[in-house]
């Protein structure tokens, strides 16, 4: 199950991913906002978050104006490896490096045909381990306070 989530930059963005996982048969919930009315980031980047780091969702998805505000929220739930990408190679390796649970994108960097291709790495790449599983246990260890 994926977590969507946009504000109302990011909203036309959501609706092409959402018919693209629809045509993929990608099982999603969505968490808003639901139209192009003004709403703040913070709040959606914290309800799809929370549903990737209580483990409801597998992996999030996130759009706003510049995918950077909303990636920012994300972050700050513990659990959350949120990346924000414009580029195919960093939405592959931050599932290979970073075992990224969310990917964030800007609605106003990125058109929906490079968004979906970044959608489509994202979510078919596998995280590498090894080395880096050592790397992103530091990350909990910041969260907990410990550095
Ligand atoms: O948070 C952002 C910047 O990182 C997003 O791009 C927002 O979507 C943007 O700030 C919204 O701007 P608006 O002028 O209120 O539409």
């Amino acid at each position: 199950m994926i977590a969507l989530g946009s504000d109302h930059a990011g909203f036309p963005l959501k609706e092409e991913i959402r018919a693209y996982l629809d045509s993929k048969g990608i099982a999603y919930k969505d968490y808003g906002t639901y139209s192009c009315d003004s709403v703040n980031y913070a709040l959606f980047g914290a309800k799809v978050g929370k549903a990737v780091a209580v483990g409801e969702c597998e992996k999030g998805i996130l759009c706003c104006g510049t995918g950077i505000g909303i990636s920012i929220a994300a972050n700050k739930v513990p659990g959350v490896r949120a990346a924000c990408c414009s580029d195919y190679f960093s939405a592959k390796y931050t599932r290979l490096h970073n075992d990224a649970n969310i990917l964030c994108m800007g609605a106003r960097v990125v058109g929906a045909g490079l968004a979906l291709e970044l959608v489509d790495v994202f979510l078919n790449t596998a995280f590498e381990g090894g080395r880096h599983a050592d790397r992103i246990a530091v990350f909990e260890q910041i969260e907990k306070g410990e550095l």
